[in-house]
């Protein structure tokens, strides 16, 4: 269908046929899927007289839940169509198929009408059968508009189930958080243990080592505490989105648990092994759905789920309408963090006002009388608990115990996560001895390659996890199953840990894919791996996708070893063959071994994205910036890469300004959660 347009040559917003084929070019480009091209072109089959207007807002609401954007937001896209659409994702010069000279002409008003007056859309569902839902200024296709109205409406459903609370309340939450020398005058652990117990659904955010853990497990003996003297002991269930983050909390709860000052009972009731969400729900290998859904609750009293940040909108919606609502769900992670890469940034949504509180007086009143503590922080502000309903049920903890006051890397993440980039070279430019910058002079600068493979002063790089693989190596005479090996490979895992090298894209001289090969290259030139195969001891693999039927996740990493074959024959020394070591995963601190011939989807990974390094932490890690800004460097990112530092953090980059550009700008994710759950609390009735 033609528009009316000033120009005499028809543009691609005039013209249907013109549309699609700049979807084309846009594909060709590698910017847009195949997929988000093709819904464009279903549609034009649906509808005749489809407007170009909504074909190219069908095709981007599709584009942008590949960049984890429910919906497409229209005024945000007219406002910076470059940056909000990442297109071109990595940068690259884009010349006049860039969004930006493309959608110059158009106007929000213009375009919200096209797609209102759409028989394939339905104007905020007011219809069921069309696959567009505008909603306000925001475009969704059906399915993730249907997930947000349902997960706002369970989350409202349990924040509306008030829960018993023990009525020794304050006593106990004395015994579990004794004042100590160190605590603060607001203890904000404490008065998140107190929040969570009064709902069916919390929130407890807070940066690294700020106590999130530590928290959840006081809470837990809380409960567990209070519900075995009523002879009703709680079936308690741990988890988190990824096998590595469930590793990493199986470690630190067994600990936690165990240094609990409780009653045995107690303790031996409070789990410390943590599953995955997909475990926990069953997948079903090949499909979207699980064995665990509202016809098949899960047996729970009460879920923690870690490093909710990486929790997607599709999955929540699984996972509430798995969890009976009389069961409790408490959320634990970091707001700040990148969003999962599936569409919906779950906690960024649920946590946007955390910081400033917002809690109604009544609230207020409450925790200060049950946690003997005032609530005291510089950047509280008053609420109302009609208007701020979730934000009754969140805390964010303020205080880290991992980066003091004193620590670089505390400092730095503190200052990018305030966008405040001055700050941030300035703790860049000091002597800190957990914070390191290498500026390099090219891409081809050798000191790239030094950092890379032997680290820097204490910070280790490459050569350690190797030297360690080949000189802790067992005797080749040793048999399969000698306990000498798993300790061996175990090790060469965890050596791996302790440098890793992120990226921020994946092409390029700047990318994951150059530098992996890059830095194999130079293995190889020390002698420490044979890099002229494709599967040579020594390499570390990343699944790309789940395997199911090998029980491996996307994102495991594994480690390929020469091992001893395990059916040996009688009396024949052992033959060695190349299998792939994996972590279990499931917090048993087991391995599994897997022949590279049935690893379909893996790659190499001594550099990986940032994105894929959510829920992982490194001794040392570095960042490497491209050269130029591209839409993917947000502040997010840099905070992200930077806790995911133990020990050590060095920044990499060819020129400064990258980093300066990159922390004062911020991911906003596209979605309309917290709009809808509030919406759905009622006003309070007047008198
Ligand atoms: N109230 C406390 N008293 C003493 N030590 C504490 C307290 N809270 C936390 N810690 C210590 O601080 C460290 C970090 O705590 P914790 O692991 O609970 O933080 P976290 O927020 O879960 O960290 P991460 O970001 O790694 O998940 C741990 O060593 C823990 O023992």
């Amino acid at each position: 269908m033609k528009q009316t347009s000033l120009d005499l040559e028809p543009s691609a917003l005039d013209d249907s046929g013109e549309l699609l084929a700049l979807l084309d070019a846009w594909v060709a480009c590698g910017w847009l899927r195949e997929l988000d091209r093709a819904l464009a072109a279903l549609l034009a089959e649906l509808e005749e007289d489809a407007s170009p207007l909504l074909l190219l807002a069908a095709a981007l609401a599709s584009h942008q839940l590949g960049h984890g954007h429910v919906c497409l937001d229209l005024h945000a896209t007219l406002a910076d169509p470059d940056f909000a659409l990442s297109l071109p994702p990595e940068g690259e010069p884009g010349g006049a198929l860039l969004p930006s000279r493309q959608l110059a002409r158009l106007t929000a008003g213009a375009w919200r009408a096209a797609l209102a007056a759409s028989r394939l859309v339905a104007v905020s569902g007011e219809r069921h059968d069309t696959p567009l839902v505008l909603d306000g200024h925001s475009l969704y296709l059906r399915r993730y508009w249907t997930y947000e109205q349902r997960v706002a409406a369970a989350i409202g459903e349990r924040l509306a189930s008030a829960r018993q609370i023990p009525q020794d309340l304050p006593q106990r939450l004395q015994r579990l958080f004794p004042q100590g020398p160190g605590t603060p005058r607001s203890d904000w652990q404490k008065l998140a243990c107190a929040l969570a117990t009064r709902s069916s659904f919390s929130v407890i955010t807070g940066g690294p080592g700020t106590g999130k853990t530590t928290t959840v497990v006081r809470l837990l003996a809380l409960l567990q505490g209070a519900a075995q003297e009523a002879g009703r002991p709680l079936r308690i269930a741990l988890a988190a989105p990824t096998g590595k983050a469930a590793a990493r909390l199986t470690e630190s709860i067994g600990a936690q648990v165990a240094g609990l000052d409780i009653d045995e009972s107690v303790r031996q009731a409070i789990p410390s092994e943590v599953t995955t969400l997909h475990r926990l729900l069953g997948s079903l290998p090949g499909s979207r759905h699980f064995r665990h859904h509202a016809g098949n609750p899960l047996a729970l009293d009460v879920l923690v789920v870690d490093e909710a940040s990486m929790i997607d909108l599709e999955m929540m919606d699984n996972l509430l309408a798995a969890l009976p609502t009389q069961a409790r769900l408490v959320l634990l992670g970091d707001k700040d963090q990148l969003a999962s890469v599936e569409a919906g940034a779950l906690l960024g949504d649920l946590c946007r006002d955390a910081e400033p509180g917002h809690y109604d007086p009544a609230t207020r009143a409450w925790l200060e009388a049950q946690s003997g503590q005032p609530l005291d922080a510089d950047e509280l502000l008053p609420g109302t608990a009609w208007q701020y309903p979730l934000e009754q049920h969140t805390v964010m903890l303020r205080h880290s115990r991992r980066f003091g006051a004193h620590s670089g890397i505390g400092q730095l993440a503190r200052a990018v996560n305030r966008r405040d980039a001055d700050q941030a070279l300035a703790t860049l430019r000091e002597p800190h001895d957990d914070l390191y910058r290498l500026n390099l002079r090219s891409a081809q600068d050798p000191a790239l390659e030094h950092l890379l493979l032997d680290g820097h002063g204490q910070a280790g790089g490459y050569t350690h996890y190797l030297q360690r693989l080949h000189e802790t190596r067992p005797a080749p005479t040793l048999a399969a199953d000698d306990p000498a090996w798993a300790r061996w490979a175990g090790g060469v895992l965890q050596a791996f840990d302790g440098f890793r090298l992120l990226c921020a894209i994946r092409r390029g001289d700047w990318g994951v894919a150059g530098l992996n090969l890059r830095i194999a290259q130079a293995l190889g030139r020390r002698g420490l791996i044979d890099a002229s195969t494709p599967w040579y001891e020594g390499r570390p693999v990343l699944m790309t996708h789940n395997d199911y039927s090998l029980g491996l996740m996307n994102g495991d990493i594994g480690i390929a070893l020469c091992l001893p074959e395990p059916d040996q024959q009688p009396g024949q020394p052992p033959r060695q063959v190349l299998r792939v070591a994996f972590p279990r995963n499931d917090g048993s601190a087991g391995l599994r071994y897997i022949l590279p011939s049935r690893l379909s989807a893996v790659e190499t990974v001594f550099a990986m994205t940032v994105h894929k390094s959510q829920g992982s932490e490194f001794e040392h890690t570095a960042l490497l910036l491209p050269e130029r800004l591209n839409p993917v460097l947000t502040k997010e990112l840099i905070y992200t890469a930077i806790t995911r530092a133990r020990s050590h953090f060095s920044l990499i980059e060819q020129r400064e300004s990258v980093f300066d550009q990159a922390t004062r700008r911020a991911v906003e994710r596209r979605s309309g959660l917290l709009r809808t759950l509030r919406e759905r609390n009622p006003a309070p009735e007047t008198p």
